[in-house]
């Protein structure tokens, strides 16, 4: 059924970019368990017609014993049809959300610059922007690269004082799910959305989304998640893909490697306790990595070291889950040798077969053609005689010998 033939209910409306995990299964579910007629907009035109056709799919809380909570009424839109997303901007619209992934998140500004345009057009008030992506500032960037695709100054203006563009933490593992509706997605229980309330703007219709949390200490919030869970996440990745485990649970299980995970978030820990320790204290945040170390452990998810180890070089940018917490040791002259290690285990991950990486391919090649120095120079910006880069280096060797 084409999106033209479909009559949106007389709801409030979000449009969702991105239907995939995190999209149907985390914030398209919790924006239509609020209230919203959530429209979500993707380029898979199996998954825009299925969510068309049936107008609702399943979130099946993977807890030992199985809940299912239906998500209704739904409708998608091809992203890259302009025309359907300006059908959309004219509706009672006051809130936007992405999780396509850092890397596509810039596509989205066509799309959404248009529905900027025609709200102007129309004379229509406030929205929200929040993109909910693995990347801190996801939002900011997205901001950067819709101004870029506005026309004049008249619609910058309008953006200025019209849009939201709000950063956000998103944490709730959704790993792919088998089942026989494509639609539906398999989710641990647990979750934490949480939203700058300092960006947000007032909107018409305005509609409290209990499952968001909005705060003014976003960066705390931001910092906590990206350094611990996907931090401890990543790391466990990279040593179970070395040591040949399919996924996270068979990693984690593993004594040696839960020790070292348990080791790097500890020194993250030191140093997000000393950065935000007004926000969390040494007890809350114990209590926090523990719940973490737990989560990974779930009996009733399988999540592939290959999906929680995708893109390495993206997690080796300066910032995120890798560098990131090293840097906060660094600037603090905290203890970080285990999570040095981590970046070593990560410039050796190298999937196979049908879970190739293009960017694990990427980062071998210039291995290979600059040698090992030079890249780890380049991602972390450090001297070649620095006392850590020689370090990651010399633990390198070590595992890929062994
Ligand atoms: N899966 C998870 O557990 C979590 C993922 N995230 C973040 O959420 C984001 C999405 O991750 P997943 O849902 O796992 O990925 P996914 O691959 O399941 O979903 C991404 C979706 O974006 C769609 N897409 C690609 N290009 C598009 C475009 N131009 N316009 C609209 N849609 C487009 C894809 O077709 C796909 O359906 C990432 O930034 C990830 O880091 C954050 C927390 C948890
Ligand atoms: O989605 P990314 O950034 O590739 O990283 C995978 C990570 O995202 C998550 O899906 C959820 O935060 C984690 O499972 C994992 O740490």
């Amino acid at each position: 059924m084409p999106f033209e033939a479909i009559s949106l209910p007389n709801k409030p409306v979000a449009i969702q970019f991105g239907a995939g995990n995190i999209g149907r299964g985390f914030i398209g579910a919790v924006l239509s368990q609020a209230g919203f007629h959530v429209v979500f907009a993707d380029v898979q035109e199996k998954i825009v017609n299925a969510l068309n056709e049936k107008g609702h799919y399943d979130v099946h809380i993977l807890n030992g014993d199985t809940q299912i909570e239906r998500i209704q009424p739904v409708s998608a839109v091809i992203s890259t049809d302009l025309k359907a997303i300006e059908k959309i901007a004219r509706e009672p619209l006051s809130i936007i959300t992405t999780a396509v992934g850092p890397n596509i998140l810039p596509r989205l500004a066509k799309p959404i610059a248009q529905i900027i345009r025609t709200r102007k057009e129309e004379g229509m008030g406030p929205i929200n922007i929040v993109a909910c992506e693995n990347l801190q500032n996801a939002t900011d960037k997205l901001r950067e690269a819709i101004e870029s695709e506005l026309s004049d100054e008249q619609e910058r203006l309008y953006l200025q004082d019209n849009i939201g563009f709000a950063i956000c933490s998103v944490d709730r593992i959704v790993p792919p799910f088998s089942s026989e509706n494509i639609l539906d997605v398999g989710v641990e229980p647990f979750f934490e959305w949480t939203v700058d309330s300092n960006s947000l703007k007032k909107t018409d219709p305005d509609v409290v989304i209990d499952g968001m949390h909005a705060t003014n200490n976003l960066d705390a919030y931001v910092q906590r998640k990206l350094f611990t869970l996907n931090t401890g996440h990543a790391i466990t990745a990279y040593l179970g893909f070395l040591d040949k485990k399919d996924t996270i649970l068979d990693a984690i299980s593993d004594d040696s490697i839960h020790n070292v995970v348990s080791k790097a978030l500890h020194e993250s820990g030191a140093a997000l306790i000393a950065k935000h320790h007004s926000f969390f204290s040494k007890e809350q945040h114990e209590d926090y990595i523990k719940k973490i170390l737990k989560r990974f452990s779930n009996h009733n998810l399988k999540d592939e070291v290959s999906r929680v180890g995708r893109e390495p070089l993206r997690k080796l940018r300066r910032g995120d889950r890798l560098l990131g917490p090293v840097e906060m040791c660094r600037e603090r002259n905290l203890e970080h040798d285990t999570l040095l290690l981590g970046i070593s285990a990560a410039l050796l991950f190298h999937p196979t077969g049908v879970h190739e990486d293009e960017e694990a391919n990427e980062l071998q090649d210039r291995i290979r053609r600059e040698g090992i120095e030079a890249v780890v120079a380049d991602l972390t910006g450090w001297e070649k005689e620095d006392e850590d880069l020689r370090k990651v280096i010399r633990e390198y060797s070590r595992m890929k010998k062994d």
